[in-house]
């Protein structure tokens, strides 16, 4: 589904990827996970047409969409939920979760499937509620619906258990279980790996702009 070719960055005249080769399936969870400062959100930003690679190709389902924009990025079915939620603070969480839809359907429709998500994934009882009065983990979990209801085949998630208490990790891990069954691909990135274990197919480490692959 996503195949990145000899994927460079410099910033400030430092190296912070070197030739990434990775891949993530149809409906492959792999897991990007390397310390702090490796590159992940770097990887993440430039795969989400975010910011540019110096050089190297990044092809969608067999198409070049290296000089993609992030907006042409979403049409073509990549989403990106920020490691800090970026959700429109004065509106409430089910206008948060319609907007991202209205790009592919009527409003009425897009709140329709707003409403049906929520329920789907446990949320309901948020929906009345402003974004700026959510917890985190419940800002946590309204970026990832954000990206999931844009209607993309594959989430690129940023560190989406970080700064998550146990049972809020616990309930996002579940959560993303489910979007695996249904086929969802995604490339997640954590500092640990352990936290992935039983949702990736794939690990892949990141440490100083370079990536192994493993089990
Ligand atoms: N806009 C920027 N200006 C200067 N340096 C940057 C910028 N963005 C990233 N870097 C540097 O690039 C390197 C990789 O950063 P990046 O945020 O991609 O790592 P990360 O693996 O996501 O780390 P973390 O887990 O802490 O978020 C770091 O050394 C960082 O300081």
């Amino acid at each position: 589904m996503l195949r990145v070719r000899g994927l460079s960055k410099r910033i400030d005249h430092v190296v912070v990827l070197r030739n990434i080769n990775l891949e993530v399936g149809s409906g492959e969870v792999v897991c990007l996970y390397g310390p702090n400062g490796s590159g992940k959100s770097t990887l993440m930003r430039i795969l989400a047409g975010l910011d540019r690679p110096d050089c190297g190709k990044i092809i969608l389902m067999e198409r070049d969409i290296t000089e993609e924009s992030a907006w042409d990025r979403v049409a073509s079915g990549i989403a990106y939920a920020f490691q800090i939620p970026r959700p429109f603070k004065s509106l409430k969480f089910v206008e948060n979760l319609a907007l991202p839809a209205m790009v592919r359907m009527d409003r009425e429709q897009a709140f329709r499937l707003a409403e049906s998500v929520a329920e789907r994934y446990g949320v309901e009882h948020l929906l009345e509620k402003r974004a700026d009065r959510l917890s985190q983990g419940e800002l946590k979990i309204l970026e990832l619906l954000r990206a999931y209801m844009t209607g993309a085949r594959l989430l690129l998630l940023d560190e989406p258990f970080a700064s998550l208490d146990t049972d809020n990790a616990r309930y996002l891990r579940e959560k993303l279980v489910e979007m695996r069954e249904e086929g969802m691909a995604m490339l997640i990135t954590s500092h640990r790996r352990r936290i992935l274990e039983g949702i990736a197919d794939r690990f892949v480490r990141l440490e100083g702009g370079v990536v192994s692959a493993e089990g």
